[in-house]
């Protein structure tokens, strides 16, 4: 990057470096390492540390770093979407595997959570809104006041539980989810979900697809 001199670097991280929140809707200044509850939420925090001292080091850098919550949905032309091969780790390509009849049913990893149905919240955003959240936060980046690093939410601001997301799925698709509970699956947490006001306030985004557009 300095032979081509890049000084400027959008940084994909995730919410997962809030570790178990200390407090709801995690906003930027929570804590962020402390309690990682897996080993990519850890190394998404190591990066950011990394770039954080690169900047300080160097004032010839300037860093955004992108802290995404739970991106889902495809494109609306269908051309451009999620099909992981093997078995899907994340809930939604889970679902739609079972939708399209590859996998018989949904395991929903818990419903003892202290959540109102006993299910994991989390906060899912349209991938094309987490689209526009880069290309604003590139127009940030660019801009000639910016400079330091500098991290932001991508993210709705509300939590929805694995029951309620399948609930969605049915009705967006007409095909019924079979799911069975079983255990918690470890490193997960109960909640997570952003406070998405500082892009607002700073990048002039927020996310604007709502679950049915997720689940089409
Ligand atoms: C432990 C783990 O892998 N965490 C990853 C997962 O976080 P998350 O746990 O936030 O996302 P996820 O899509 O794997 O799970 C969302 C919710 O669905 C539940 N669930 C998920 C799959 C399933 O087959 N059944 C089920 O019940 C899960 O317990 C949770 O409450 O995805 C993030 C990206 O979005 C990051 O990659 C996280 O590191």
């Amino acid at each position: 990057m300095s032979k081509h001199n890049v000084k400027k670097l959008l940084y994909s991280s995730s919410a997962t470096v809030y570790g178990t929140p200390q407090k709801l809707p995690l906003t930027e200044t929570h804590p962020t390492g402390i309690g990682c509850t897996n080993p990519y939420g850890k190394s998404k925090y190591f990066v950011e540390e990394i770039l954080k001292d690169l900047v300080t080091s160097d004032k010839s850098w300037s860093v955004i770093s992108l802290r995404y919550f739970n991106p889902v949905g495809a494109h609306e032309s269908g051309l451009i979407g999620e099909d992981p091969q093997g078995v899907p780790n994340n809930l939604m390509p889970y679902i739609a595997q079972v939708a399209v009849g590859r996998r018989p049913d949904l395991k929903v990893y818990g419903n003892d959570y202290d959540t109102p149905d006993g299910t994991g919240v989390r906060d899912y955003i349209h991938i094309q809104d987490l689209a526009v959240g880069h290309l604003d936060a590139a127009k940030k980046l660019l801009s000639p006041s910016f400079s330091g690093f500098k991290a932001y939410n991508l993210g709705t601001g509300s939590g929805l539980s694995v029951l309620q997301l399948v609930k969605a799925f049915e009705e967006a698709s007409g095909r019924k989810i079979p799911y069975e509970i079983v255990g918690r699956r470890e490193g997960d947490i109960a909640y997570c979900y952003s406070d998405a006001s500082l892009a607002k306030q700073e990048l002039g985004w927020e996310a604007k697809k709502g679950l049915k557009e997720m689940c089409e």
